[in-house]
């Protein structure tokens, strides 16, 4: 049955979506933009700042359900601008480094709140 994540150590959402939601085994995060859990954006920030708060709210949102970020299976990136990939990436793996989850990376443009950033990912208990 469907459950819904929730906690306040992650941003609330900015529309109509949950932070995330389970089955009981796997685990859908929504994406999660550089916002901070009192609601500050960090849209101004340098996209490795993006990354890196984009990813804490990934790990505070599993960490409420009892996951770690070693339970990731699959991870989206979105990017405002494929030209930030490398820093990106680079900010991105101080949080996957051994055996990091599978990953696609893509450029969407125009992400919600004007962000350089927004991250989603799979994980499961299992
Ligand atoms: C930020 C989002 N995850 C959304 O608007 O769906």
């Amino acid at each position: 049955m469907k459950r819904i994540i929730s906690t306040q150590d992650a941003p609330e959402a900015v529309g109509a979506y949950s932070q995330a939601t389970t089955n009981g085994d796997m685990v859908f995060t929504a994406g999660q933009i550089p916002m901070t859990p009192d609601g500050d954006l960090l849209d101004d920030e340098e996209i490795a700042v993006q990354t890196r708060q984009s990813l804490e709210n990934v790990k505070a949102i599993l960490e409420e359900e009892g996951l770690t970020m070693q339970d990731v299976l699959k991870v989206t990136v979105f990017l405002d601008d494929i030209e930030d990939f490398d820093e990106m990436n680079d900010a991105y793996k101080e949080y996957f480094q051994d055996n990091p989850p599978a990953r696609s990376a893509v450029e969407a443009g125009n992400l919600p709140k004007g962000v350089g950033v927004e991250i989603e990912v799979i994980a499961s208990s299992e």
